[in-house]
């Protein structure tokens, strides 16, 4: 595991400290006394300092328990979303709650953050059966790690303690993998609904059966593949790897990154609009201004596109996608959608280096700031073969009868992964780090203008490219901003906690057209998400301090649309 990752588990443990630690071997001794369960590491030390401040008499097993009882008792603390959620309109801000004396550093070290603590530890606990398959380490999220909640509270009260940073030295994967907690635990109290074990979904079929997802194998003529990743190798050599801050610690993900605007067929004004969302494009970090589509690219997305769009129209869609556009817009094409409108077109792209086997990214949902609801997603895969994990996020009223289960897809050289509409909204995606990997052999030379940088030899190294089409009606102009003057995030109710409007299945919306399409059979009700909302993102790029500020998107009084439905 990365190093970042242990960071991440040492930070979680001392984020639930109530007495800091500063010493990151006390904290990873404690972890691996407790399997790494997070909690319990912190209950342990929490019972430890409690007991090294009075008399050696009063140590006991109760205390520790007590202790552990007041750790997890964060969690219950975070109910009563279900109430806010039910709040009418976007203006209605919530007040933020008084702080309370015995909030104390855990929770206010929290502020700024995706969700509640206890939320986050859930994501933190490696399942075995998540690291079932032959060749792939387990991962653990590492950008976005809990994006399903609202803030749990409001941190205007609260500061973040004056604290060095904690050094961590790094742990490889295997000394990580000996200090995680194995999934199907011991210990009653975790006993849940039985685990699935991990699935992994070798051809489109089943794909299309298990996940909202589709996969288009040779979906660009084999040399035009091989020169984009060439081009794009060549490009990564000046990649960032993306950082931000997780609590109170800046992180750096295990892999290169680079966003891209195209230039055809965008009218002027939303290249301007792009640019300025390329800027916030990944978890809220503002970069520079960013480079348009290599032609390359270009050519490849109007491959792409027309998939898309024709897997789009064989899909039902969820009524708050995107309404489409006319065939005729300026520059537009309209020889795959029959007159029909224009349901999705690439406008931006981010695209992904991963250099061997280690290099990957933690479970996420892609933000849908600039998306929207119910985005589609087209992931490109180019070069060495990696695998596409996907874990599905079990909304609150079914957590008690049903376990998550965990997709493995691998995705080979020249394929398309479409991440369809509620995709976002369902599962959480990564790219685990893996044993092994295959080289991938080239068929083509490296083109003539690159041949002195770029070598022809089998390549550990993956490209992917996902290109994404931004919403006009999301466009950064009309992204509401938080107190600290950064866009918010938009995020789904991945949990459901907000109740569904009507149970009536005919009227809801689901992937599947019944026309033989392969997600036929799945239950609907379960793909809907009632409510987004808008929350302060400055949390992951200012020390991991936000202002906490959230609310209910309102798609009708914000003047969103055109939607695919009634919204
Ligand atoms: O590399 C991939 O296939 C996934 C990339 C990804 O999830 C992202 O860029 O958001
Ligand atoms: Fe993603």
């Amino acid at each position: 595991m990365n190093g970042e990752d242990t960071e991440t588990l040492l930070a979680l443990i001392s984020s639930l400290l109530h007495n800091p630690i500063h010493d990151q071997s006390v904290l990873l001794d404690a972890l691996v006394e407790c399997d790494g369960d997070v909690e319990r590491a912190a209950a342990l030390l929490d019972s430890r300092s409690a007991s090294s401040s009075r008399p050696s008499s009063s140590r006991s097993g109760p205390e520790l328990v007590q202790k552990k009882t007041a750790a997890v008792g964060m969690k219950r603390k975070s109910g009563g979303l279900t109430g806010w959620l039910e709040k009418p309109s976007a203006s209605s801000t919530p007040q933020p709650k008084k702080a309370r004396s015995d909030d104390g550093p855990v929770k206010s070290r929290m502020r700024g953050g995706p969700g509640p603590a206890s939320s986050r530890l859930a994501d933190f606990k490696l399942r075995k059966a998540d690291n079932d398959t032959s060749d792939v380490l387990p991962s653990l999220p590492i950008d976005d790690i809990e994006n399903d909640s609202p803030p749990e509270r409001p941190p205007s009260t609260a500061k973040a303690p004056a604290e060095s940073p904690i050094k961590v030295k790094n742990v490889t994967n295997e000394e990580f993998m000996t200090i995680l907690r194995p999934p199907n635990s011991t210990d009653a109290s975790r006993a849940g609904p039985p685990k699935q074990p991990p699935l992994t979904l070798t051809t489109p079929d089943m794909i299309a059966k298990h996940v909202p997802c589709t996969m288009h194998t040779s979906v660009l003529p084999p040399e035009l593949a091989c020169r984009l990743f060439y081009t794009m190798l060549d490009l990564s050599r000046n990649w960032d790897r993306n950082k931000w801050w997780l609590f109170d610690r800046l992180v750096e993900s295990p892999h290169k990154t680079s966003f891209f605007i195209r230039q055809y067929p965008s009218t002027e004004a939303e290249s301007v609009e792009m640019d300025e969302a390329a800027q916030f494009w990944y978890n809220g970090r503002q970069t520079g201004s960013s480079p348009p589509f290599p032609q390359v690219m270009e050519e490849a997305c109007q491959y792409i596109e027309k998939v898309v769009n024709v897997e789009m129209h064989k899909r039902q869609r969820f009524p708050m996608e995107y309404g489409g556009e006319p065939p005729q817009r300026p520059g537009g094409s309209d020889d795959y959608d029959n007159g029909q409108n224009v349901v999705w077109r690439a406008n931006v792209a981010a695209s992904n280096c991963y250099e061997g086997a280690k290099e990957g990214v933690g479970f996420h949902t892609d933000a849908l700031t600039y998306l929207g609801p119910y985005p589609t997603i087209a992931s490109l895969s180019l070069g060495t073969t990696r695998t596409f994990r996907l874990r599905e996020v079990v909304p609150s009223n079914e957590k008690d009868t049903r376990a998550a289960r965990t997709y493995n897809m691998p995705l080979p050289h020249n394929s398309l992964t479409i991440m369809h509409a509620s995709c976002q909204e369902m599962f959480k995606h990564a790219i685990p780090p893996q044993r092994t990997i295959d080289l991938y052999h080239p068929q083509y030379p490296p083109p003539e203008d690159m041949r002195e940088r770029i070598s022809s030899d089998p390549s550990n190294a993956r490209i992917n490219i996902t290109f994404r089409f931004f919403r006009p009606d999301y466009k950064p102009s009309q992204t509401p901003r938080c107190k600290c003057g950064v866009p918010c995030i938009l995020r789904p109710d991945m949990k459901h906690r907000h109740a569904l409007p009507n149970d009536d299945d005919s009227q809801a919306p689901g992937g599947s057209s019944g026309k033989g399409s392969p997600t036929k059979g799945r239950p609907l009700r379960r793909d809907a998400v009632a409510k987004y909302w808008w929350a302060c993102y400055a949390g992951a790029v200012n020390e991991g301090k936000g202002c906490g500020m959230w609310q209910v998107m309102d798609p009708v009084a914000e003047g969103r649309g055109p939607f695919a439905g009634d919204v």
